[in-house]
C-alpha cells in the first residue's frame, strides 16, 4: 500500500489523521513512526502557513518523499488571538496540554460567556519534490467554557465548544470531532489531491 508521511510528533493529531484517512487506501505515518532520527524542525514562522510550510518542507528534503505537515491551534478573541501559532507552547517550551488550557482559562477569568468566542484553525502544507506546493486551512469557530469538560480528543478540546453544541470537543467522539473539526475542513480541502493520488476504500 502506498504511504503518507505527515510531519508530527503529535499523537493527538495522529488519531484524528488515521481516521480522516480511512476512506483511502494510504497508511498513514507520523516523524514516531519512521525509526530514523530525524531532526526538529524549528517554528519560527509568524503564521500558522509558514509554519506548516517549515515543517512539511524540512522532512521533505530529507526524506525525499510526499510529506503533509499539519499547523494549528487555538485562537482566542478576548485574548487578542491568543495564544495562535503559539498554542502549543503558551504555558512554556516543554509543551504540556493541561498546564495551556489552564492558562487560557486563568486568562479568561470574569469574561462572560458571550465573549469567550475562540476558533480552532488548522493549516495542511503538502510538498512532494519537484512539486508545487499545496496550503489548506480549515476553521472551527466555537467559544471557551468555564471548566475543562470530558476526557477524549487532546490539547484544548476539554476547553472547546464548537458553535451549536452543548458539549466540548473532549466529550464527543472521534467521529463527531472529526464531522467538524477545523482539521476535518482542511483535509477536505485536500480531496482532489487526494483523489488523484490514493483509491478511495
Ligand atoms: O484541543 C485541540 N484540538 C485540536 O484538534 C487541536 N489541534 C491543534 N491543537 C493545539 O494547537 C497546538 C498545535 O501546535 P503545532 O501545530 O505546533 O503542533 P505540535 O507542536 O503539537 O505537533 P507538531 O505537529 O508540530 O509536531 C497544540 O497545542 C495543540 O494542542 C489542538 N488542540
Ligand atoms: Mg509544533
Amino acid at each position: 500500500m502506498k504511504e503518507i508521511i505527515i510531519a508530527t510528533k503529535n499523537q493527538g493529531k495522529m488519531v484524528d489523521f488515521k481516521k480522516l484517512f480511512a476512506p483511502y487506501q494510504v497508511e498513514v505515518k507520523s516523524l514516531l513512526d519512521l525509526g530514523e532520527t530525524l531532526p526538529d524542525i524549528e517554528e519560527t514562522g509568524s503564521t500558522f502557513e509558514e509554519n506548516a510550510l517549515l515543517k512539511a518542507k524540512g522532512i521533505a528534503d530529507i526524506l525525499q518523499l510526499p510529506v503533509i505537515a499539519d499547523d494549528s491551534g487555538l485562537e482566542v478573541d478576548a485574548l487578542g488571538g491568543d495564544p495562535g501559532v503559539y498554542s502549543a507552547r503558551y504555558a512554556g517550551l516543554e509543551k504540556n496540554d493541561e498546564k495551556n488550557l489552564e492558562k487560557v482559562l486563568k486568562n479568561l477569568q470574569g469574561i462572560e460567556n458571550d465573549k469567550r468566542t475562540a476558533r480552532f484553525i488548522c493549516v495542511l502544507a503538502v510538498v512532494e519534490p519537484g512539486k508545487k506546493e499545496v496550503l489548506t486551512k480549515g476553521i472551527c469557530e466555537g467559544r471557551i467554557s468555564n471548566n475543562p469538560r470530558g476526557e477524549n480528543g487532546f490539547g484544548y478540546d476539554p476547553i472547546f465548544f464548537p458553535i451549536g453544541k452543548d458539549v466540548t470537543l473532549a466529550e464527543m467522539s472521534g467521529d463527531e470531532k472529526n464531522k467538524i473539526s477545523h482539521r476535518r475542513q482542511a483535509m477536505h480541502q485536500l480531496k482532489d489531491w487526494l483523489k488523484t493520488r490514493y483509491e478511495e476504500r
